[in-house]
């Protein structure tokens, strides 16, 4: 017998995406933001501390590499392996998408390794630690908000070897010539979750990011390249047992005709053989959701498994397995 899978209508919804000010008072701030993760796990953050020429440097330093020919930009960081130059494929299990980007690692050796294709490497680093640095404050109010202690979830990213990464998305023009004409809604980064704990991204002013709201609602979130957005990631959405959710998200391919887009992403995340738990505080009465796992453990799932899948439900606990 044949099952027709059912077709979904995509809606785009206008929706005010929760805007958190950092200058506001710490303990308003976390209730906010707990609030903002168990809704949507998503939120922009403004004054947030990260002084902006340290991120008008990046961006540009960012422009400049992708501005070079292809030959060059190879030459200088090699193939996405998943590390280094990649256009149109994205990771190594034939997802496509329309743009060009750069994956790099954030640990201090990787750094001085990969970030030869910058003029100069302080724009990396330099970049790389005030979003640590603010990934950290997130994670602390959010363990605050939370009532666990405060760096449950911040310690892991200060440790040496962490998994951070650090990926520039360079998004040209798709005009209705370089694809099939009356094509709507182009593709630029297909839909997924980030497998990491905290994924923070900063934008110049062209749009594309959308969030998901389930069901086939999307929720396009406005540029404003004076804020971060914020975005729970699978780890994290385990070690609060569920409760903050792992939002799924796209960035649409960029229909400006003559603007780039540019997105910088640093993805927080565990060293290799950190355990992922959820803090006792917050199981209390409630079952625990997830099996315990490694960080690589679950990194070589994901790198397994395309784009769009649902990782996490791969470490659900089974209701037989459940301890009563
Ligand atoms: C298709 C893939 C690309 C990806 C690894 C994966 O197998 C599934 C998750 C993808 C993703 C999404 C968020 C980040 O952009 C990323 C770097 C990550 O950690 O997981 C990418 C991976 C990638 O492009 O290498
Ligand atoms: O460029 C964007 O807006 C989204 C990119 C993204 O989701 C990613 O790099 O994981
Ligand atoms: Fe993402």
């Amino acid at each position: 017998m044949v099952v027709a899978t059912p077709i979904q209508i995509e809606k785009i919804r206008e929706v005010d995406v929760p805007v958190i000010d950092l200058s506001c008072k710490q303990s308003k701030v976390a209730k906010l933001i707990v609030k903002a993760c168990e809704e949507y796990g998503f939120f922009k953050v403004i004054n947030h501390g990260v002084p902006h020429h340290i991120i008008k440097n990046m961006e540009d330093e960012s422009f400049q590499f992708f501005d070079k020919p292809l030959p060059e930009k190879m030459k200088l960081v090699g193939s996405a392996d998943p590390f280094g130059y990649g256009s149109k494929n994205i990771g190594l299990g034939g997802d496509r998408g329309e743009l060009e980007y750069l994956l790099l690692q954030t640990n201090q050796n990787a750094i001085d390794d990969t970030s030869k294709f910058m003029r100069c490497r302080y724009a990396v680093s330099s970049y790389v630690d005030g979003v640590r640095e603010l990934a950290c404050e997130l994670l602390e109010l959010m363990a605050k908000g939370l009532g666990v202690p405060p760096s449950s979830f911040s310690h892991f990213l200060k440790c040496f070897n962490s998994d951070s990464l650090l990926r520039l998305n360079h998004y040209p023009p798709v005009t209705h010539t370089s694809h099939s004409s009356f094509q709507r809604g182009i593709i630029g980064f297909g839909e997924h979750s980030d497998p990491q704990i905290l994924t923070l991204l900063a934008s110049n002013f062209v749009p594309g990011l959308q969030i998901s709201l389930g069901n086939g609602v999307w929720v396009p979130v406005s540029p404003d390249p004076l804020a971060f957005c914020v975005n729970i990631g699978d780890v994290l959405q385990a070690m609060t047992n569920g409760r903050f959710v792992s939002v799924r998200h796209r960035a649409m391919a960029n229909s400006l005709p003559t603007q780039s887009r540019l997105s910088m992403v640093f993805f927080g995340a565990p060293p290799p053989e950190a355990t992922i738990v959820c803090p006792l505080q917050l199981l209390k009465q409630n079952k625990p959701v997830y099996r315990a796992f490694t960080w690589a453990e679950y990194k070589s799932h994901t790198y397994a498994h395309r784009l769009g899948e649902v990782r996490l439900d791969h470490f659900k606990i089974s209701d037989d397995e459940k301890v009563t």
